[in-house]
């Protein structure tokens, strides 16, 4: 019963909660050693962070790419959801979430998605784009709930991340009580024996392959839809691709494949045409971030304690916004973050050994407000926008394993996206010639300049933030 998927998802999101998601969650002696490597974020993590704090559709003025293997397909798209003549309970689903027409994404997505014949797809498209809503439309519409076996398989990286989608199927399908859902993940224990009966099993790789093919719980060659969601961050992790390999080959080839991915290198493509047979591709272009706005300094220190000062001068003198300051170690931003508190300054922490629910907490104050500064590391380096930052301090310049210029992290640091187009100041901490070097790098490797700023002169000081 969707009641009983909802009541299920509700359990899940306050076990979750109490558990703090489990994510990152170390005892101290533990986070110790890692405190003055590198901090860095986990796709898995980052993905999940995303999606619980995004407060709505990352809307795109971009076009779609779409590269069409099979000449017959009917491809169009749909400006509204009627246009797609769902099932009328998963429509008003649709509506019941506040969905008043599909996305750029879901309108091109869709109509290929529950075309029939059915047809195979890899698609493409930033977090937050409503990629999850468009396959789970098409993983609602395609089952036959009077048939109690399972009819569609939707594998996810993590625990975590097979919830969320659960949750979007279970809201979905809110008006549809009698599809059936089952998340095979950790935790979810069936006898041996059993023959699972629910339409839709969401999971991750090693739970799924035990029951679908290890334990034969289910018939894999009446599978009708298999979605592959996050591939990019499924084959960041060890063994889940090998997993999704032996649970494909099990498919029967009439079975509809769907493939998303935020991401789309060669290492994500790769895997999607060993998967995928035949696929129609589509692609929702990127918005690039640029530093087009930007207005870029370096300022030369001699010590930590003298970066320390400048960011205190730069701080005290101009009048900003809020400002984010990047450090590489989790112990440079503790460090930081208590020297600051102590000079007065209102200041939050973001780094890696804090939990999804910390993390979020962080964040909402700092969006309210209720922190100028917020200290981080590259757990924050993506993806997350906060629009009212107009100054970004890079306290430790990004650099890789081998200690060169992180041109990518810079850009992910500094840059803008259209939608976020103000203008905003970018100053590095330079303490070293190797760092001198790296800013270097970095400015040759935009053609932009990085200029000079004397941070005892308060005048020059006031001129940037003009
Ligand atoms: N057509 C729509 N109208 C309004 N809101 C939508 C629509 N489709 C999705 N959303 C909302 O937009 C947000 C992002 O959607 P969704 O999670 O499906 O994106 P995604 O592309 O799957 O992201 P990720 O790559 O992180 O999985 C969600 O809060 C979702 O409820």
């Amino acid at each position: 019963m969707a009641n009983q998927w909802g009541q299920k998802a509700e359990e899940l999101e306050v076990s979750n909660k109490i558990a703090g998601l489990g994510l990152n969650k170390k005892p101290l002696s533990q986070t110790e050693d890692v405190d003055e490597s590198p901090d860095a974020a986990n796709p898995a993590d980052t993905s999940l962070l995303m999606k619980i704090i995004r407060q709505g559709l990352v809307e795109s003025k971009l076009d779609i790419e779409i590269q069409r293997k099979d000449p017959n397909s009917p491809l169009y798209s749909v400006k509204t959801f009627e246009a797609l003549h769902l099932k009328p309970n998963l429509l008003k689903g649709v509506y019941a979430m506040g969905f008043n027409a599909p996305s750029k994404i879901q309108e091109t997505a869709l109509p290929t998605l529950l075309a029939d014949p059915p047809q195979n797809m890899i698609a493409q498209s930033q977090s937050g784009t409503g990629k999850t809503a468009a396959f789970v439309l098409a993983m609602l519409s395609r089952v036959d709930s009077s048939k109690n076996y399972p009819q569609v398989l939707c594998l996810s990286p993590t625990y975590e991340l097979a919830i969320q989608t659960g949750e979007v199927a279970a809201k979905m399908a809110k008006f549809c009580p009698d599809i059936k859902l089952k998340y095979a993940v950790r935790g979810e224990e069936v006898p041996r024996g059993t023959k699972i009966q629910d339409h839709i099993i969401i999971g991750t790789p090693g739970k799924m392959l035990d029951w679908g093919v290890k334990f034969g719980m289910f018939d894999m060659s009446k599978i009708k839809v298999f979605v592959l969601d996050e591939a990019d961050v499924m084959i960041d992790r060890q063994g889940h691709q090998d997993q999704c390999i032996r649970i494909h080959k099990c498919l029967p080839s009439t079975c509809q494949m769907m493939f998303f991915s935020a991401t789309y290198d060669t290492a994500v493509m790769d895997f999607a045409e060993m998967i995928i047979p035949n696929p129609i591709i589509i692609r929702l272009l990127r918005e690039e971030e640029s530093l087009d706005n930007i207005k870029q300094y370096y300022v030369k220190c001699k010590s930590a304690d003298e970066k320390y000062r400048a960011i205190c001068n730069i701080y005290g003198v101009i009048t900003i916004g809020q400002a984010i300051i990047f450090c590489h170690t989790r112990k440079t931003a503790a460090w930081l973050s208590e020297k600051m508190s102590k000079d007065g300054h209102s200041v939050a922490v973001l780094s890696g050994e804090l939990t999804v629910d910390q993390r979020i907490a962080v964040l909402d104050r700092f969006r309210a407000g209720l922190e100028k500064v917020l200290i981080t590391t590259n757990v924050l380096s993506r993806g997350i926008d906060v629009e009212q930052v107009t100054l970004v301090v890079n306290f430790d310049m990004p650099m890789d394993m081998e200690k060169k210029a992180d041109c990518e992290t810079y850009l992910h640091r500094i840059g803008r996206t259209g939608r976020f187009g103000k203008a905003g100041i970018a100053i590095n901490l330079i303490d070293s010639p190797q760092t001198m070097d790296i800013c270097k790098e970095i400015e040759s490797h935009f053609g932009k300049k990085i200029q000079l700023l004397d941070i005892e002169d308060a005048e020059e000081i006031e001129k940037i933030g003009a």
